[in-house]
């Protein structure tokens, strides 16, 4: 079985405390650091850690026994062509640290052991610690950044020269150009009859089940990169969709922009819009409100927020670090109103247009995993689809050539 002390590692957190626990990822020479972010979620590991929201941080992850089901396959795909477990073809986050990790698996679904996921993914994972303690610590003093070390010649957290270690800060870069595709491609749904419903897709770091909540409604999804210059293309789709993604939202300079560009736009006040997380964050941007960075953020499968249309308590899937200020929002005189509001912070969860088909929300209707409470949000956004489509009578909106579907790649193309 098991031997810890042959495979020592250390979690260290910038400026506070350091712990000792054993390493069941990948063991490199040089330690690995990033953000250290909590999540409260009790299943759904693999998609997490397959969340590209989630690149650059480190997850710590307050359900105590985490691995018992093993990991599926990260390639196998569904009807649709899509990941068919996954969020994304890859394991995103920088490490990850579990009180207790079980060394056995067991589900119908399981291809490997988290541990040969860690390890052939290169990703560092630390059991053995406090993280109820860990989570106290993050919650009083805030997300900060921390970093594991699993050279296993260190053998105790004494023998360490701390001031020399250099802290990776994921909120300094662009993830999302990482994260995002490079070129465009489309999916196609496959039952689809005359009039197809086209959604553009900005990706930001789209998680896979946005593209089977399009897909799966009927929709043929073209996919271009959160830079694409989406304002000169846009009258050519039945709705714009933006996706989640990592990092300070201020960074997608060109995606706000292009979005304001379209906000402002005359032709396409009747164009359907609908972000989420990051997506949101870069609408309300592009509408001329601001955006902070939480103390510690939401994660969680279970967060109760309020729809101020419907006046009903929905149990929500988040993941974001960065938040809409409500004042900014509340004060904004472009028409954006308050939609959602989270009942345990009172930040400020969606919003909607006050005429123009266009609502975006800060938690993950798509919820993978998660409650499907806010799945009628995807229902909505076809609603103003059909209805946009229905005002045009129809009639088919023709492809810019290098969105041609017939000339883009079916499924997306690593580069
Ligand atoms: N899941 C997301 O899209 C996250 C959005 C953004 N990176 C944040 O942390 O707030």
């Amino acid at each position: 079985m098991f031997d810890n002390e042959s495979h020592k590692a250390i979690f260290h957190i910038k400026n506070g405390p350091t712990f000792e626990g054993y390493s069941f990822g990948y063991n490199s020479e040089n330690h690995v650091s990033g953000e250290v972010v909590f999540t409260t979620s009790l299943v759904g590991y693999p998609e997490s850690m397959s969340d590209p929201s989630y690149k650059g941080q480190i997850i710590v992850f307050t359900q105590p026994l985490i691995g018992n089901y093993g990991v599926p396959s990260d390639s196998e795909k569904d009807e649709y062509n899509l990941l068919k477990y996954m969020e994304s073809s890859q394991l995103q986050c920088k490490a990850i640290i579990v009180s207790d990790y079980a060394w056995e698996y067991s589900h119908w679904t399981a291809k490997e052991s988290l541990q040969n996921w860690c390890v052939r993914s290169q990703v560092a994972a630390i059991g053995g610690v406090d993280t109820r303690f860990i989570v106290q610590y993050l919650r009083e003093q805030g997300s900060t950044l921390g970093c594991i070390i699993t050279n296993p010649e260190i053998t105790s957290k004494e023998n360490i020269d701390y001031e020399s270690l250099n802290f990776y800060d994921p909120g300094l870069e662009n993830l999302v150009s990482v994260v995002a595709t490079q070129e465009p491609y489309f999916i196609k749904y496959p039952h689809n009859t005359e009039y197809s419903k086209n959604v553009l897709l900005v990706d930001c770091g789209s998680k896979e089940n946005i593209v089977r909540c399009l897909v799966s409604r009927g929709a043929d999804v073209t996919v271009v990169p959160y830079n694409y210059p989406i304002h000169k293309v846009a009258k050519n789709y039945d709705g714009i969709f933006i996706s989640n993604g990592p990092g300070d939202p201020k960074h997608c300079l060109e995606t706000i922009q292009n979005l304001k560009t379209i906000l402002n736009d005359k032709d396409l006040i009747d164009l359907p819009i609908f972000g989420i997380c990051l997506g949101h964050q870069l609408l309300c941007l592009a509408a001329g409100c601001t955006t902070e960075k939480m103390k510690y953020g939401n994660r969680a499968h279970n967060i109760p927020t309020l729809d101020l249309i419907t006046n009903q308590c929905v149990i929500t899937s988040q993941n974001h670090g960065y938040v809409v200020s409500t004042d900014s929002l509340v004060k904004n005189k472009f028409g954006f109103k308050e939609y959602f509001v989270n009942l345990n912070d009172n930040t400020n969860e969606g919003m909607i247009h006050e005429n123009r088909p266009i609502f975006s929300t800060q938690f993950h209707p798509e919820a993978k995993g998660g409650p499907q409470d806010t799945s009628y949000l995807f229902d909505n956004y076809f609603k103003n689809i059909e209805e946009y489509m229905a005002k045009s009578e129809n009639e088919v909106k023709p492809f810019t050539d290098d969105l041609n579907p017939e000339s883009l790649p079916t499924e997306r193309v690593f580069v």
